[in-house]
Protein backbone atom coordinates (compact mmCIF):
# COMPACT_ATOMS: atom_id res chain seq x y z
CA UNK A 1 0.00 0.00 0.00
CA UNK A 2 0.77 3.51 -0.48
CA UNK A 3 0.62 6.06 2.32
CA UNK A 4 0.63 9.70 0.69
CA UNK A 5 1.02 12.46 3.91
CA UNK A 6 -0.20 15.26 2.92
CA UNK A 7 0.62 17.83 5.28
CA UNK A 8 -1.33 20.53 3.93
CA UNK A 9 -0.59 23.83 5.49
CA UNK A 10 -1.36 22.40 8.97
CA UNK A 11 1.31 24.28 11.48
CA UNK A 12 3.55 21.04 11.99
CA UNK A 13 6.97 20.54 12.06
CA UNK A 14 7.34 19.33 8.27
CA UNK A 15 11.02 18.03 8.52
CA UNK A 16 10.23 15.77 12.10
CA UNK A 17 7.28 13.82 9.83
CA UNK A 18 9.29 13.43 7.25
CA UNK A 19 12.44 11.95 9.04
CA UNK A 20 9.26 9.52 10.94
CA UNK A 21 8.00 8.70 7.67
CA UNK A 22 11.55 7.62 6.52
CA UNK A 23 11.88 5.66 9.30
CA UNK A 24 8.38 4.05 9.19
CA UNK A 25 8.79 3.58 5.57
CA UNK A 26 12.15 1.84 6.01
CA UNK A 27 10.53 -0.72 8.90
CA UNK A 28 7.72 -1.95 6.93
CA UNK A 29 6.80 -3.30 3.18
CA UNK A 30 4.45 -0.22 2.69
CA UNK A 31 5.17 3.11 0.89
CA UNK A 32 5.22 5.72 2.98
CA UNK A 33 5.55 9.62 1.35
CA UNK A 34 5.07 13.07 2.36
CA UNK A 35 4.32 16.18 0.69
CA UNK A 36 4.69 19.22 2.51
CA UNK A 37 4.20 23.04 0.94
CA UNK A 38 6.24 24.12 -1.75
CA UNK A 39 8.38 26.33 0.28
CA UNK A 40 9.37 23.10 2.53
CA UNK A 41 9.99 20.53 -0.22
CA UNK A 42 13.86 20.90 -0.31
CA UNK A 43 14.26 20.82 3.10
CA UNK A 44 11.66 17.50 3.80
CA UNK A 45 13.52 15.87 0.49
CA UNK A 46 16.44 16.29 2.27
CA UNK A 47 15.94 14.17 4.86
CA UNK A 48 15.35 11.00 2.36
CA UNK A 49 11.63 10.39 2.45
CA UNK A 50 9.84 10.28 -0.60
CA UNK A 51 9.12 13.74 -1.48
CA UNK A 52 5.69 15.06 -3.03
CA UNK A 53 4.53 18.47 -4.35
CA UNK A 54 0.95 19.17 -2.93
CA UNK A 55 0.10 20.96 -6.82
CA UNK A 56 1.68 21.81 -9.55
CA UNK A 57 0.40 24.55 -12.01
CA UNK A 58 -0.36 23.58 -15.86
CA UNK A 59 2.79 26.51 -17.01
CA UNK A 60 6.44 26.22 -18.23
CA UNK A 61 8.79 28.58 -17.73
CA UNK A 62 8.14 32.24 -18.31
CA UNK A 63 5.73 34.85 -17.08
CA UNK A 64 3.86 33.37 -14.45
CA UNK A 65 4.58 34.92 -11.36
CA UNK A 66 3.02 33.25 -8.17
CA UNK A 67 2.93 29.84 -9.84
CA UNK A 68 4.26 26.84 -9.21
CA UNK A 69 6.02 25.04 -11.74
CA UNK A 70 6.78 21.31 -12.15
CA UNK A 71 10.81 21.50 -12.98
CA UNK A 72 11.03 23.55 -9.72
CA UNK A 73 9.64 21.45 -7.19
CA UNK A 74 11.68 18.50 -8.82
CA UNK A 75 14.74 19.94 -8.68
CA UNK A 76 13.38 20.69 -4.72
CA UNK A 77 13.75 16.86 -4.69
CA UNK A 78 9.82 16.37 -5.21
CA UNK A 79 9.23 12.67 -7.40
CA UNK A 80 5.66 12.97 -7.23
CA UNK A 81 3.10 15.60 -7.22
CA UNK A 82 -0.89 16.15 -6.05
CA UNK A 83 -3.12 17.41 -8.94
CA UNK A 84 -6.44 18.88 -8.26
CA UNK A 85 -6.43 18.41 -4.52
CA UNK A 86 -9.92 19.42 -3.40
CA UNK A 87 -8.62 22.13 -1.59
CA UNK A 88 -6.66 23.39 -4.68
CA UNK A 89 -9.43 22.49 -7.57
CA UNK A 90 -8.28 23.16 -11.16
CA UNK A 91 -10.21 22.97 -14.80
CA UNK A 92 -10.24 20.06 -16.24
CA UNK A 93 -8.26 21.57 -19.21
CA UNK A 94 -5.75 22.87 -16.35
CA UNK A 95 -5.97 19.26 -14.82
CA UNK A 96 -4.64 18.47 -17.93
CA UNK A 97 -2.05 20.63 -18.22
CA UNK A 98 -0.40 19.91 -14.94
CA UNK A 99 -0.55 16.24 -15.92
CA UNK A 100 1.55 17.01 -18.63
CA UNK A 101 3.55 19.57 -16.85
CA UNK A 102 4.34 16.54 -14.04
CA UNK A 103 5.48 14.23 -16.84
CA UNK A 104 7.62 16.53 -18.48
CA UNK A 105 10.03 16.89 -15.76
CA UNK A 106 9.12 12.61 -14.76
CA UNK A 107 6.52 13.61 -11.76
CA UNK A 108 4.92 10.85 -10.38
CA UNK A 109 1.28 11.97 -10.79
CA UNK A 110 -2.04 11.65 -8.46
CA UNK A 111 -5.18 13.38 -9.60
CA UNK A 112 -7.51 14.04 -6.88
CA UNK A 113 -11.48 13.65 -7.71
CA UNK A 114 -14.66 13.91 -5.43
CA UNK A 115 -16.28 11.02 -6.64
CA UNK A 116 -16.31 8.09 -9.59
CA UNK A 117 -17.46 9.88 -12.05
CA UNK A 118 -15.37 12.51 -11.97
CA UNK A 119 -12.40 9.47 -11.62
CA UNK A 120 -13.16 8.20 -14.54
CA UNK A 121 -12.65 11.81 -15.78
CA UNK A 122 -9.18 12.32 -14.30
CA UNK A 123 -7.76 8.63 -15.11
CA UNK A 124 -8.53 9.58 -18.72
CA UNK A 125 -6.27 12.20 -18.50
CA UNK A 126 -3.35 9.71 -18.44
CA UNK A 127 -1.84 10.02 -14.60
CA UNK A 128 0.00 6.98 -12.54
CA UNK A 129 -2.67 7.41 -9.89
CA UNK A 130 -6.00 9.04 -9.11
CA UNK A 131 -7.72 9.75 -5.39
CA UNK A 132 -11.06 9.80 -4.66
CA UNK A 133 -12.13 12.11 -1.86
CA UNK A 134 -15.59 13.42 -0.74
CA UNK A 135 -15.35 16.70 0.77
CA UNK A 136 -17.24 16.18 3.09
CA UNK A 137 -15.20 13.56 4.87
CA UNK A 138 -12.25 15.61 4.81
CA UNK A 139 -10.53 16.39 8.18
CA UNK A 140 -13.47 14.79 9.69
CA UNK A 141 -11.38 11.56 11.38
CA UNK A 142 -14.34 9.26 9.62
CA UNK A 143 -12.92 7.67 7.40
CA UNK A 144 -14.17 6.93 4.00
CA UNK A 145 -13.64 3.28 4.00
CA UNK A 146 -16.29 2.86 6.40
CA UNK A 147 -18.85 6.04 6.03
CA UNK A 148 -18.73 5.64 2.23
CA UNK A 149 -17.21 2.23 0.92
CA UNK A 150 -19.57 2.58 -2.10
CA UNK A 151 -17.62 5.66 -3.53
CA UNK A 152 -14.44 3.22 -3.26
CA UNK A 153 -15.51 0.61 -4.97
CA UNK A 154 -16.69 3.33 -7.78
CA UNK A 155 -13.75 4.82 -7.82
CA UNK A 156 -11.75 1.57 -8.62
CA UNK A 157 -14.25 0.09 -11.10
CA UNK A 158 -14.42 3.63 -12.61
CA UNK A 159 -10.49 3.68 -12.88
CA UNK A 160 -10.32 0.09 -13.97
CA UNK A 161 -13.31 0.60 -17.05
CA UNK A 162 -10.60 3.69 -18.15
CA UNK A 163 -7.37 2.65 -18.29
CA UNK A 164 -6.21 -0.34 -16.11
CA UNK A 165 -2.87 0.97 -15.48
CA UNK A 166 -3.86 3.71 -13.52
CA UNK A 167 -4.11 3.06 -9.63
CA UNK A 168 -6.48 4.35 -7.11
CA UNK A 169 -5.75 5.42 -3.55
CA UNK A 170 -8.66 7.06 -1.42
CA UNK A 171 -8.40 9.24 1.43
CA UNK A 172 -10.44 11.33 3.90
CA UNK A 173 -10.66 10.36 7.37
CA UNK A 174 -8.21 7.86 7.43
CA UNK A 175 -6.01 7.82 10.46
CA UNK A 176 -5.52 4.22 11.48
CA UNK A 177 -4.23 0.81 10.61
CA UNK A 178 -7.55 -0.40 10.37
CA UNK A 179 -9.02 2.05 8.09
CA UNK A 180 -5.80 1.26 5.87
CA UNK A 181 -6.98 -2.13 5.46
CA UNK A 182 -10.46 -1.31 4.74
CA UNK A 183 -9.24 0.75 1.57
CA UNK A 184 -7.08 -2.09 0.42
CA UNK A 185 -9.99 -4.70 1.08
CA UNK A 186 -11.94 -1.75 -1.17
CA UNK A 187 -9.30 -2.32 -3.52
CA UNK A 188 -7.32 0.89 -3.12
CA UNK A 189 -3.87 0.60 -3.78
CA UNK A 190 -3.23 3.41 -1.72
CA UNK A 191 -4.26 6.46 0.79
CA UNK A 192 -4.23 9.88 1.39
CA UNK A 193 -4.07 11.76 4.49
CA UNK A 194 -2.89 14.28 6.07
CA UNK A 195 -5.06 15.41 10.06
CA UNK A 196 -3.97 11.55 10.93
CA UNK A 197 -0.62 12.80 11.05
CA UNK A 198 -0.18 16.22 10.68
CA UNK A 199 -1.91 16.83 13.80
CA UNK A 200 -1.41 14.31 15.91
CA UNK A 201 0.64 14.25 19.00
CA UNK A 202 2.96 12.24 17.55
CA UNK A 203 3.21 11.90 14.50
CA UNK A 204 5.70 9.20 14.10
CA UNK A 205 3.56 6.74 16.39
CA UNK A 206 0.43 8.04 13.88
CA UNK A 207 2.51 6.34 11.22
CA UNK A 208 3.11 3.18 12.85
CA UNK A 209 -0.43 2.79 13.69
CA UNK A 210 -1.11 3.12 9.85
CA UNK A 211 1.36 0.76 8.59
CA UNK A 212 0.98 -1.83 11.28
CA UNK A 213 -0.98 -4.22 10.22
CA UNK A 214 0.44 -3.89 6.51
O1 LIG B 1 -4.92 15.20 1.29
C1 LIG B 1 -5.49 14.63 2.21
C2 LIG B 1 -6.91 14.58 2.29
O2 LIG B 1 -7.55 15.78 1.98
C3 LIG B 1 -7.47 13.93 3.53
O3 LIG B 1 -7.33 14.76 4.64
P1 LIG B 1 -7.65 14.14 6.08
O4 LIG B 1 -6.80 12.92 6.23
O5 LIG B 1 -7.28 15.23 7.04
O6 LIG B 1 -9.10 13.81 6.10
Amino acid sequence: MFVLVNLKTYPCDAVAVAEAARDVDASTDARVAVAPQAAQLERVAETGVETWAQHVDPIEHGSNTGHTLAEAVADAGAVGTLINHSERRLKLADVDGAVEAAQRTGLETVVCANNPAQIGAAAALGPDAVAVEPPELIGTGTPVSQADPDIVEGAVDAAANVDSDVSVLCGAGISTGEDVVAASDLGAEGVLLASGVAKADDPKAALEDLVEPL
